[in-house]
C-alpha cells in the first residue's frame, strides 16, 4: 500500500481520496481550511462539497504542508488550474524525497497556455519528481463518492508510470484505463468544459436535444482540431477523456460548467452566474485561453468563439446561436478529412 497525499479537499479531491482510502492506501487529504480538516477527521464528512456523503474513517485530513509531503510516494493534485502555481509553491519547500505527481485538473493557464502537467514540470525541480501523469475522464465527484460505476484514463509519457497509477486507483467501481497520450488526455479534459458551457447556454435558451447533439458533435470536431494541433492524438478525442467526458459534462446537472452556461442562457449576467456557483467553473478561463490560442494558430473554432463572445463580450446568446446556424455552408466530410486524414472509402 502506498502513502498518497491528495492536495485539495474540494469535491474532486475528496472523492478521489475516498477511492484511494477504499483501496487501503495511507491517504493524507491536504486542505487550506482548518475547520474542514476537523470536519473530515471527526465527523467523516465534507458537507460543503459532498453533501450527505460519509467518508471512510481511515481518511486523514490536515493543513500541514510538512505532514503532507513527509514520506509521500504519490501526490495527487485536485485543485483548480488557477491555484496550481500558488499551492505548489507552498509545498515545494517541504518536498524532501522524489515523488510521483498525478493531477486530476481540467484546464489551461490563460496567461501561458500551459497544461497542468507542464506547470508541474516547470515548478517542481527534476530531482523531486519521478514522473507526472494526468487522471481524467467522465467522472462527476458526486457519483464517484457514492461508489457508482465510473471509468477514467491515466496518461503519462512513461507506460510503467501509467500502469502504477492504474493499480493505485483501480477497484470494482472505479475502472482505470491507460493511455500513452498525455497531451490529448489533458486537452480533452480542458476543452470539453467550453462545450459544456455551450450546452448549458443552449438548454437555458430552451433549445432541445437536436441543438445539444449538434453542439457536442461539432464541439468534438473543434476539440480534436485544436487538441491535435497542440500535439495530441486525434483518436484520443474519440475515447473516455474526449467524447466520454463531453457526454458526461454536457448532459449532467452535476456539471458546474453546464450549470454556469444554463444560468447565462436563462438571462443571468456573467457576474450573477459566478456568484451563484460555489465551486470552480474551469471552462470560463479555458475559453479565454483557447480563444486566444485558436486566433494565434489560425484554427477554426466557431463554437468556442461564440461562447467567448457571449461570456466576455456580452453578446446575446440567441444572436450567437443564430450566427452559428447561418455560417457559410460546408461539408461534414471535409472536416473529417482534416481531422483523420484520407478517407478509407
Ligand atoms: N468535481 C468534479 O466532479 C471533477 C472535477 N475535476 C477537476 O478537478 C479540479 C478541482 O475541481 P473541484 O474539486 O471540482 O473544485 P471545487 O471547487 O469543488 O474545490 C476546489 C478546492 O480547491 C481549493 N482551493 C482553491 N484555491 C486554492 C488555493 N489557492 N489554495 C488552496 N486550496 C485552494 C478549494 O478551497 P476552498 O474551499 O477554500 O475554496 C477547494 O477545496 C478542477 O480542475 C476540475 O475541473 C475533474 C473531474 C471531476
Ligand atoms: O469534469 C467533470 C466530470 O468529468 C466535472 O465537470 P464540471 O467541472 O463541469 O462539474
Amino acid at each position: 500500500m502506498a502513502r498518497v497525499t491528495v492536495i485539495g479537499a474540494g469535491s474532486w479531491g475528496t472523492a478521489l481520496a475516498m477511492v484511494l482510502a477504499d483501496n487501503e492506501h495511507d491517504v493524507y487529504l491536504w486542505t487550506h481550511r482548518e475547520n474542514q480538516a476537523e470536519e473530515i477527521n471527526t465527523e467523516h464528512k465534507n458537507e460543503a462539497y459532498l453533501k450527505g456523503v460519509t467518508l471512510p474513517e481511515t481518511l486523514n485530513a490536515g493543513t500541514s504542508c510538512q505532514d503532507a509531503m513527509d514520506g509521500a510516494a504519490y501526490v495527487l493534485l485536485a485543485i483548480p488550474t488557477k491555484a496550481l502555481r500558488d499551492v505548489l509553491s507552498q509545498l515545494i519547500p517541504f518536498m524532501k524525497q522524489p515523488m510521483y505527481f498525478v493531477h486530476a485538473i481540467k484546464g489551461i493557464e490563460p496567461s501561458t497556455f500551459l497544461r497542468p502537467s507542464e506547470i508541474i514540470k516547470h515548478l517542481v525541480p527534476e530531482a523531486l519528481r519521478l514522473d507526472v501523469s494526468v487522471l481524467s475522464g467522465p467522472s462527476h465527484a458526486e457519483e464517484v463518492s457514492l461508489r457508482k460505476p465510473t471509468t477514467v484514463a491515466v496518461a503519462s509519457s512513461n507506460a510503467n508510470t501509467s500502469n502504477q497509477v492504474q493499480d493505485l486507483f483501480m477497484n470494482t467501481h472505479f475502472r482505470v484505463y491507460t493511455n500513452p497520450d498525455l497531451i490529448g488526455v489533458e486537452m480533452g479534459g480542458a476543452l470539453k468544459n467550453i462545450i459544456a458551457l455551450g450546452a448549458g447556454i443552449s438548454d437555458g435558451l430552451g433549445y432541445g436535444d437536436n441543438a445539444k447533439a449538434a453542439l457536442m458533435t461539432r464541439g468534438l470536431a473543434e476539440m480534436t482540431r485544436l487538441g491535435s494541433e497542440m500535439g495530441g492524438n486525434p483518436l484520443t478525442f474519440a475515447g473516455l477523456t474526449g467524447i466520454g467526458d463531453l457526454i458526461a459534462t454536457c448532459t449532467s446537472q452535476h456539471s458546474r460548467n453546464w450549470r454556469a452556461g444554463y444560468l447565462l442562457g436563462t438571462g443571468h449576467s456573467q457576474e450573477e452566474t459566478l456568484q451563484q456557483m460555489n465551486m470552480v467553473v474551469e471552462g470560463v478561463r479555458t475559453t479565454k485561453a483557447v480563444h486566444q490560442i485558436a486566433k494565434e494558430k489560425k484554427i477554426a473554432m466557431p463554437i468556442t468563439e461564440a461562447i467567448f463572445d457571449v461570456w466576455f463580450n456580452g453578446k446575446m446568446a440567441k444572436t450567437a446561436v443564430d450566427e452559428l446556424m447561418n455560417r457559410t455552408r460546408t461539408s461534414e466530410m471535409d472536416s473529417m478529412d482534416e481531422l483523420f486524414g484520407e478517407r478509407p472509402f
